[in-house]
């Protein structure tokens, strides 16, 4: 592992990177930072002539020049300081627009896997909290170290010409000044860490109570979603208190520092043999250096705080964007699909896990062909479907679709032969139409969402509503019923028209009238396309071509329902079993 310094800058000059793009603006808030810098040695400089020349001399010529020299410099800095703003607060939000667009499109190509195993807080974080933290504090910092040390060394410079025996005084100080930089670094990044833990954690507890309202509310869960995000939100507040105390911490103690050197140095000038060398003057510009240079030197440890919250945010995201997405080295494309499907002694176990859930599943499906998967819980049937749109890869054994090997097919071309309809109908917080005609079929003709619709019994309820297929539907489709949901899913897998459906039957029980127009509605999505469907419900199956009974991974029964039933096996059992549920 490189030391956590080497890694801070390198994730820093990545994160810069990012501001390189708009060099010209970068190079006009340059120039505005250092114009605005430089107005500072030049006001303790200003302060020799007013003393020597206007005040002991009584110099005409710089009496009458100092006070248009401070209102020329002063709107001289206005200017600059408006200018670097702008263009530094112009860039930031640019990083931040980039970043976001960049986070969220790698979330759209992260493997099937990744969503299984992050929070979903977490990935909400970095979209908001991380990138804001990131641009902010990268940006600031950046105006932060050019302006403050061209101030610094412009004051320097000052104070060596004036004397440079005092300045090399001030110089000593510098190493225990490292020192405690140094110390105070380690631990910020440390804290910042762990902060955006703890704000992860955070929105994961908040995101979800707010999906799980229900549950929550009708189990009595308020008392202890309570104490959880009471406990979290507690752990927030005392890492961002031990940031805060570090970084308060050590400003001080820099200044102190600093001021250590300032009374070695007063003590020193008062001396009779320096005060005859400088002029009163002189000497009063040279203090004035040295207070100007308070302020930006605790800027610049103020800055190792913001720098290391903008490194310890970009170490994740970065992290993210070079996770690798999902694979997709296929190059071949189906033009047209017969939906011929064939499994061949695939075996198949989940990333990082030990046990097969799937063992040496042979399997041919013919074109159109109706297969129902039953079986006890945690059988395997989710995860062999799941293996069709390559959700996962098979670790042995081949799939075929029409005879061409799932892996060599791209993901583009695969997916877009299968439509399918889950127990979780999705819908998104847009129109009826937009949520029928979603994905690749956005933009197909009113004819063709229509028809889909009344295919999918969905037409009727549809025309009901407010604005008909323009209605917005609400947040996943708060507006409509369990029943109209389904359908709507239906309707957008009759508008793929794909010739593999998978079909994750819903066991949520829905009144007699719904049901009825479900099921025909699904007769209609069934006809002519290979079905994949998961029943969890056996009357819904006994029309299937084929039933497939599973167990512990493998395919143990196979046949028609009149044919398994008078086998007398497992599906049998099955059967005896939901027939006396149902009675
Ligand atoms: N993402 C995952 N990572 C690791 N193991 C998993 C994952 N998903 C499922 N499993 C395991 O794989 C096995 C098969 O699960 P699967 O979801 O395919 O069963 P199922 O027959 O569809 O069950 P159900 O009817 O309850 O939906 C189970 O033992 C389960 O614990």
């Amino acid at each position: 592992m490189t030391t956590p310094r080497t890694t801070g800058w390198q994730v820093y000059r990545r994160l810069i990177a990012y501001s390189l793009g708009y060099w010209h603006y970068l190079a006009l808030a340059a120039v505005g930072l250092v114009i605005s810098a430089a107005t500072q040695p030049f006001f303790a400089w200003g302060l020799k002539p007013l003393l020597d020349k206007a005040i002991i001399q009584r110099d005409s010529d710089t009496i009458l020049w100092l006070p248009v020299g401070i209102l020329g410099l002063f709107l001289l800095r206005g200017a600059a300081m408006f200018l670097s703003g702008y263009y530094i607060g112009m860039i930031g939000r640019q990083v931040t627009k980039t970043l976001r667009n960049q986070v969220f499109n790698q979330l759209l190509r992260m493997p099937v896997s990744f969503f299984e195993n992050t929070q979903s807080g977490k990935l909400l974080a970095y979209v908001s909290y991380y990138i804001d933290q990131v641009a902010n504090a990268s940006i600031r910092g950046m105006t932060t170290l050019v302006q403050d040390s061209v101030t610094i060394l412009g004051l320097l410079g000052l104070m060596l010409w004036y004397s440079w025996q005092l300045t090399l005084g001030i110089l000593v100080v510098v190493p225990l000044i490292a020192l405690i930089v140094v110390y105070a670094t380690r631990r910020l990044r440390r804290l910042s860490h762990k902060v955006q833990d703890s704000v992860g954690d955070v929105t994961q507890i908040a995101n979800e109570m707010i999906r799980g309202y229900k549950v929550v509310r009708i189990f009595n869960g308020e008392p202890y979603e309570e104490r959880r995000f009471g406990a979290a939100n507690e752990q927030n507040i005392e890492l961002h208190m031990k940031r805060m105390v570090t970084e308060l911490l050590s400003t001080p103690l820099v200044q102190f520092m600093v001021a250590l050197a300032l009374a070695a140095i007063v003590f020193m000038a008062t001396r009779e043999s320096t005060l005859e060398a400088l002029s009163p003057g002189t000497f009063i510009s040279f203090i004035m250096a040295m207070i100007l240079m308070l302020t930006p030197i605790r800027n610049l440890t103020q800055l190792n705080a913001q720098l290391q919250t903008a490194i310890a945010a970009g170490e994740g995201i970065f992290e993210l964007l070079d996770s690798p997405t999902e694979a997709d080295t296929g190059k071949q494309a189906l033009t047209q699909c017969r939906g011929e499907v064939l499994f061949q002694n695939v075996s198949f176990r989940y990333p990082n896990t030990d046990k097969w859930v799937l063992r040496d599943i042979n399997l041919r499906v013919n074109a159109g062909e109706k297969i129902a998967l039953v079986g006890k819980s945690g059988s395997g049937k989710t995860t062999l479907v799941n293996l069709l749109p390559r959700f996962y890869d098979v670790q042995q054994g081949e799939i075929l679709l029409d005879g061409v090997k799932l892996s060599e097919l791209s993901l583009y071309n695969l997916r877009s032969h299968i439509a399918y309809v889950g127990q979780d109908v999705v819908l998104f917080n847009d129109t009826v139409r937009n949520n029928i005609a979603y994905g690749d079929m956005r933009g197909m003709s009113e004819a063709h969402i229509r028809a889909a619709a009344e295919a999918a019994f969905a037409l009727e309820f549809i025309e009901k509503l407010p604005q008909g297929f323009d209605t917005l539907i609400g947040d996943n489709g708060v507006m409509l019923s369990g029943g109209q949901r389904q359908r709507l899913s239906i309707a957008r897998a009759i508008l793929s028209n794909a010739p593999v459906l998978i079909l994750d039957e819903a066991t949520s029980a829905l009144d007699t009238e719904s049901e009825r127009h479900i099921q025909a509605a699904l007769d209609n999505l069934l006809s002519n396309r290979t079905t994949f469907m998961i029943a969890h419900r056996l009357s819904t199956i006994e029309n299937a071509d084929r039933i497939l009974v599973m167990q512990d991974g493998e395919i143990i029964e196979s046949g028609k329902h009149a044919e398994l039933l008078a086998l007398n096996g497992q599906y049998a059992k099955l059967h005896a079993l939901q027939f006396h549920d149902d009675t």
